[in-house]
C-alpha cells in the first residue's frame, strides 16, 4: 500500500427532514449566502424548508448558478459577498451549485485573478469563506471533498481545482430531496458515481485489501440499484443508498494508499466543454474505450473486476476482460446513457480539437502511469467513436 494522509472534516447529515437541523450549524450571527441552480429547489419545496430554518439570520440568495457552473455566473455572486460583508455560505441543490460555491469561497479573498485557482489547479488558494451544503443530487461527491470543476464560456475551457480550504463544514443529505429529479439525472447520478470508483479501483494491484473490497461493494451496490432506483423515483432506501454510495465513491476513502488514473474524467470535461455533453454521459463514453486500449497496463485490475464485479471466472483472461468491458458498456447503456461518441452526433472530426485543449491544458501525461500521452487519448477517442 502507498504512504498516504487522510483528511475529510466534513459532517454529514443524513436521512427524512434533517435540512431543519441547518439552524444547529450555521452559527447564528452569520450573514448568509444561498446559492442554487435553477427553478428546482424553489418549486420542490427545498428552499422554502432552507429559509425557515435559517430563521433570522441576514440571507441574501443568488440564484441561476447552471449545469457546469461558470466563471462568468460566479464572479458575480463574488461581487454580491463583497458589496453586502456576507461570511457564509449555503449551497443549496447538485455538484455544479457546490463546486461553484467552492469557487466563490476561494475567490472572495483571493489575490490577483480568480481565473488562477483553476490555472494552477488550487495549489496557491490560502484560505476560503467557510460554507456548508443541501444536497439534492447523488453524482459528484462535492458534498464530501475538496475538488470544483469550473468552466468559463468565454474560452470554452473547464477546469478543475482542489484545496484543503473548500471541504465543507456540513452537508444535509436528505435522500427525499431527490425525488423530483428528472430519469436523466439520476441514470447520470449512477454513472458518474460508478466513474469516480472505477477511476481510483482499476489501475493496477497496490495491495490495498480494504480500499479494493469497499470499491467492490460500491460497484456491485450500483449495479445492483442501478436500475431500479431510475424506476422507482420515490423509494426511499433506494434513493438512500444512491445518495451515501455517491458521497463513498469520492469522499477520500477509497482512493487512500492506492493509486488513481482520472484520465477518463480529463478528457470527458473537454468533451463537455467543447459539446456540452452531460458530465457523467462523458465518463459513459470515454470509460470502456479506456479500459480497451490501457489493457495491458491495467492487466490485474481488470481480471480481479472482471471476478469480483461480473463473476466472470470461465474463459481466458482476454475473454473475460472483454466481457468485464462490455458489462460495462451495457450497465451503462442499460440505464439509457449511450456509450459512443457517434450516438451524440459527433465523428472524427471532434478528436483533433480534443487533443489540442488537452495539450493547452497541459495535460499530456495523464493516468495512474502518466504515460497516457496525446497520442493515447487520442487512440482512446477513436476507440469511442
Ligand atoms: N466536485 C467534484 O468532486 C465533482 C465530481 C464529479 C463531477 N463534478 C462536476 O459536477 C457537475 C455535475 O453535477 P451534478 O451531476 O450533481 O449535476 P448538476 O448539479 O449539474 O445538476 C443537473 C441538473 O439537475 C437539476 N437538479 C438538481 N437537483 C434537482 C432536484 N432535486 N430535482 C430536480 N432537478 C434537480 C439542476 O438544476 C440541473 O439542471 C459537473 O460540472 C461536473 O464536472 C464535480
Amino acid at each position: 500500500m502507498q504512504n498516504f494522509e487522510f483528511y475529510n472534516p466534513t459532517r454529514i447529515i443524513f436521512g427524512k427532514d434533517t435540512i431543519a437541523q441547518l439552524a444547529d450549524h450555521v452559527p447564528a450571527e452569520a450573514r448568509v449566502l444561498v446559492l442554487y441552480g435553477g427553478s428546482s429547489a424553489e418549486k420542490n419545496g427545498t428552499l422554502a424548508e432552507v429559509r425557515a430554518a435559517l430563521g433570522t439570520r441576514t440571507v441574501r440568495e443568488f440564484g441561476g448558478i447552471e449545469a457546469n457552473p461558470t466563471y462568468e455566473t460566479l464572479m458575480r455572486a463574488v461581487a454580491t459577498i463583497r458589496e453586502e460583508g456576507l461570511d457564509f455560505l449555503l449551497a443549496v441543490g447538485g455538484g455544479s451549485v457546490i463546486d461553484g460555491t467552492k469557487f466563490v469561497a476561494a475567490a472572495v479573498n483571493y489575490k490577483g485573478d480568480a481565473w488562477d485557482i483553476l490555472r494552477t489547479h488550487g495549489v496557491d488558494v490560502t484560505g476560503a469563506l467557510p460554507f456548508g451544503s443541501v444536497l439534492t443530487l447523488p453524482a459528484t461527491g462535492s458534498e464530501m471533498n475538496s475538488f470544483s470543476v469550473i468552466s468559463r464560456t468565454e474560452t470554452r475551457e473547464k477546469l478543475a481545482f482542489g484545496s484543503p480550504h473548500v471541504f465543507p463544514r456540513f452537508s444535509v443529505l436528505d435522500p427525499t430531496r431527490t425525488y423530483t429529479l428528472p430519469v436523466r439525472q439520476v441514470a447520470n447520478g449512477v454513472a458518474d458515481a460508478f466513474t469516480h470508483i472505477m477511476e481510483q479501483y482499476l489501475t493496477y494491484p497496490a495491495g490495498g485489501m480494504a480500499q479494493d473490497r469497499f470499491a467492490e461493494g460500491l460497484l456491485l451496490s450500483l449495479v445492483e440499484i442501478g436500475p431500479k432506483v431510475i424506476a422507482n423515483p420515490h423509494d426511499y432506501d433506494l434513493r438512500a443508498n444512491l445518495m451515501w454510495i455517491a458521497t463513498l465513491a469520492l469522499n477520500g476513502l477509497i482512493g487512500a494508499g492506492v493509486p488513481q488514473d482520472w484520465a477518463t474524467h480529463m478528457i470527458g470535461h473537454e468533451l463537455t466543454a467543447r459539446h456540452d455533453i452531460d458530465h457523467a454521459r462523458t465518463l459513459a463514453i470515454v470509460l470502456p474505450a479506456m479500459l480497451r486500449v490501457r489493457k495491458e497496463a491495467k492487466r490485474g485490475k481488470l481480471l480481479q473486476y472482471a471476478e469480483r464485479v461480473w463473476n466472470l471466472r470461465d474463459g481466458t483472461e482476454d475473454e473475460r476482460i472483454e466481457s468485464a468491458i462490455a458489462r460495462t458498456s451495457a450497465f451503462f447503456e442499460s440505464l439509457d446513457i449511450p456509450t459512443r461518441l457517434s450516438a451524440y452526433g459527433l465523428g472524427t472530426e471532434t478528436i483533433d480539437g480534443v487533443i489540442s485543449q488537452l495539450e493547452q491544458h497541459g495535460m499530456t501525461a495523464l493516468g495512474e502511469h502518466q504515460d497516457v500521452t496525446l497520442e493515447v487519448s487520442r487512440r482512446v477517442l477513436e476507440a469511442s467513436l
